[in-house]
């Protein structure tokens, strides 16, 4: 978890900011980015205000349908989803998504990337499942009825068509977690980036979880210590004190992930994981 207010609503509709760590650079000259799809990393840097090194040479073009981050606790993999829809800005370089410049054309940025938050409980805000899911659907302008029949349908999507109009607060870790992909998928995003979506789901849960996934028209980046969930995706980047360490199938991803367990495990069995570029310095 890392320290950013939790209660903002972060759906595509949610175009307030989230400051920057530090200060980026002066804004880019107008342009086009060369690329055409997929999410663009260009010597993506970021640092705290403290000159912390969170993230560091970035360049990487994400187009695969189905991606994965893994890597050790504090390595990074959350405040890489984040620069993805400008949660957090690059200290220097760019971020693009889809050929729009993530730090500049932020709106459209949001209305094409829906977000799933690591705590379910910070994309829940209003008093009933029902209502949650339409509030997101607002910007749309549908119309009362259409709003809840699209609100009703995604809701029982993910099995909670009859939690529709009871309390969202008594609603379990799980139920949450699936109330808010309902939210994040009734708007229909071209990209959904997860952090760490299962981790309050029951073994029902996670298998309704990855069969929910393996059927998702969009485009996925998905951060998550549940490897297995990963055994079908086309890419796995491994992330370690804020760099991509490998990138490729997920058979040899989890390998390298390991391998590096291990490693650091050989050198020192009692060590926590570092945590930031500094602290390996
Ligand atoms: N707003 C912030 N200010 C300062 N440091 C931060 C901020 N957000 C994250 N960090 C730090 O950045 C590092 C990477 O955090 P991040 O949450 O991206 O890691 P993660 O790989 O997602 O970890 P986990 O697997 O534990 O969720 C951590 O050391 C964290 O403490």
């Amino acid at each position: 978890m890392i320290g950013w207010p939790r209660r903002r609503r972060a759906r595509p509709a949610d175009t307030g900011d989230i400051p920057s760590l530090s200060a980026p650079d002066a804004p880019p000259a107008p342009g086009t980015d060369p690329t055409t799809g997929g999410v663009r990393f260009d010597g993506v840097r970021v640092e705290t205000p403290e000159g912390r090194v969170l993230l560091a040479d970035l360049n990487v073009t994400l187009s695969e349908p189905r991606i994965g981050l893994i890597g050790p606790n504090g390595a990074g993999k959350s405040t890489f989803l984040r620069l993805i829809n400008a949660l957090v800005r690059p200290t220097q370089g760019r971020v693009w998504v889809d050929g729009l410049d993530a730090g500049r054309e932020t709106r459209a940025v949001r209305r094409r990337v829906g977000f799933l938050f690591q705590a379910p409980e910070a994309q829940i805000i209003m008093p009933t499942p029902a209502e949650d899911v339409a509030f997101g659907l607002e910007p749309l302008r549908l119309g009362r009825a259409a709003t809840r029949e699209r609100a009703l349908a995604a809701l029982a999507r993910f099995g909670l068509a009859e939690r529709a109009d009871q309390p969202a607060f008594a609603l379990s870790g799980g139920e949450k977690q699936r109330l808010a992909l309902a939210a994040v998928l009734a708007l229909d995003p071209a990209l959904v980036l997860m952090d760490e979506p299962t981790t309050q789901l029951d073994l029902a849960g996670r298998r309704m979880f990855a069969r929910v996934l393996g059927g998702l028209a969009q485009r996925v980046i998905l951060a998550t210590h549940d490897l297995d969930l990963l055994n079908t995706f086309d890419r796995v980047l491994v992330i370690d004190q804020g760099r991509i360490v490998f990138d490729g199938p997920p058979a040899p991803a989890r390998a390298a992930y390991e391998a590096l367990v291990l490693a650091r495990e050989a050198v020192d069995p009692g060590a926590a994981p570092a945590d930031t570029l500094e602290a390996r310095a």
